[in-house]
């Protein structure tokens, strides 16, 4: 199981795009905008969704790592952070009731 996570990700795409490096392409998308950024989100989003109609699993793999860094960078040029995704999340698990549903029947 990996160790990594999106928390993970988060802190290092926030690290590059402070860096300037003109080699680090999360600083360079950042130096573009949003504008830019949500463009190539989509474009992971639409490569995505043709590995998975392909049923090919190791682009499906490839582009959904794509899709994921291209959206925390969307996230973060927005100022919005993984948590507050996150806690919309748990609003609506907690909504549900699905937790529960699932503890009541062991
Ligand atoms: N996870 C990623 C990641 N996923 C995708 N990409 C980049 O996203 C780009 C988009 O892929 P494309 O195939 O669309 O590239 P392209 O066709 O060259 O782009 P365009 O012609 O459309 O501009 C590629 O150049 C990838 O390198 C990423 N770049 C960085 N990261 C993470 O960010 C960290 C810091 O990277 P730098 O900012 O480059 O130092 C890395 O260690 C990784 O953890």
């Amino acid at each position: 199981m990996s160790q990594f996570d999106l928390t993970r990700l988060e802190a290092i795409i926030a690290e590059r795009a402070r860096s300037g490096d003109e080699n680090s392409w999360t600083a360079r998308l950042f130096a573009k905008g949003t504008p830019k950024a949500a463009q190539k989100l989509g474009e992971e989003a639409v490569e995505t969704v043709i590995a998975a109609v392909s049923r090919d699993r190791r682009e499906l793999i490839s582009e959904s790592a794509d899709l994921l860094y291209h959206w925390l960078v969307v996230l973060a040029l927005e100022g919005v952070s993984l948590n507050e995704v996150m806690e919309e999340l748990e609003r609506r698990t907690a909504r549900s009731g699905v937790e529960e549903k699932a503890s009541r029947k062991g």
